[in-house]
């Protein structure tokens, strides 16, 4: 058995939970507070930045040059899909980007994958950035396969980003990559897979999370 069919095993209660967060419920019927919204937008557009260079740190640790051209891909997508909240979400509904901090979620996220990224076994942080991909195209192909067809969605433009065809296309690519990594690797390389890959699969249920509650630094 591969490891990401392995992984998914372990991931699988906590993507049951993530499909049942309010936010993704009502993201789903399009009921979602447009300010809850927002703010998520105005985090992620935070965290795509440095989802980004996560990614391109990662580019260049990979050894195989196919995997190297696919991760500066995947950066360049990152980047591309921080451009358009900007000039899509960002104008519609009226963020100031000037006034946009992280979030604590947001912040550990970030830390977390540029942590991975920059000094893990570059298998790890493979699998560490994994769930951004992989989670977000299972959300986006449920919400996109239960919505109704009856209804304008507000969302519709993020649901239709995750749920299409050009992202499922990286995130097969980026799936197989890490499978190629995870043969190659000892037991204890793998074992750090699955650990990376089940604590960001946490980050982004807190990430979720954060954005329903608009959450803000204590002091
Ligand atoms: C928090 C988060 N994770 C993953 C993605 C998709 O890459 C995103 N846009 N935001
Ligand atoms: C995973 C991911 N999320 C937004 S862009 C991107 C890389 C694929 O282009």
């Amino acid at each position: 058995m591969n490891w990401t069919t392995k992984v998914w095993e372990e991931a699988r209660p906590l993507y049951d939970k993530i499909i049942a967060m309010p936010f993704n419920q009502e993201l789903m019927h399009g009921t979602l507070p447009l300010q809850k919204f927002t703010f998520y937008m105005a985090q992620d557009a935070l965290y795509l930045k440095d989802f980004g260079r996560a990614l391109a740190i990662i580019g260049g640790r990979l050894t195989d040059s196919d995997h190297m051209l696919a991760f500066s891909e995947f950066a360049t997508g990152a980047i591309v899909v921080e451009r358009a909240l900007h000039t899509g979400y960002f104008k519609l509904f009226g963020v100031n980007e000037q006034a946009v901090t992280p979030s604590p979620t947001c912040l550990l996220y970030t830390h977390f994958l540029l942590t991975k990224a920059a000094v893990a076994n570059v298998e790890e942080a493979v699998a560490a950035v994994l769930p951004c991909f992989w989670i977000y195209q299972k959300v986006g192909e449920h919400i996109y396969a239960q919505q109704r067809a009856d209804r304008e969605n507000p969302y519709k433009e993020w649901i239709d980003t995750y749920a299409g065809e050009a992202f499922s296309k990286s995130v097969n690519r980026a799936l197989a990559i890490a499978d190629k990594l995870a043969e190659h690797a000892d037991l204890k390389t793998e074992q750090a897979m699955t650990e990376a890959f089940i604590t960001a699969t946490r980050l982004e249920w807190m990430f979720w999370d954060a954005a329903y509650r608009q959450e803000s630094w204590p002091i």
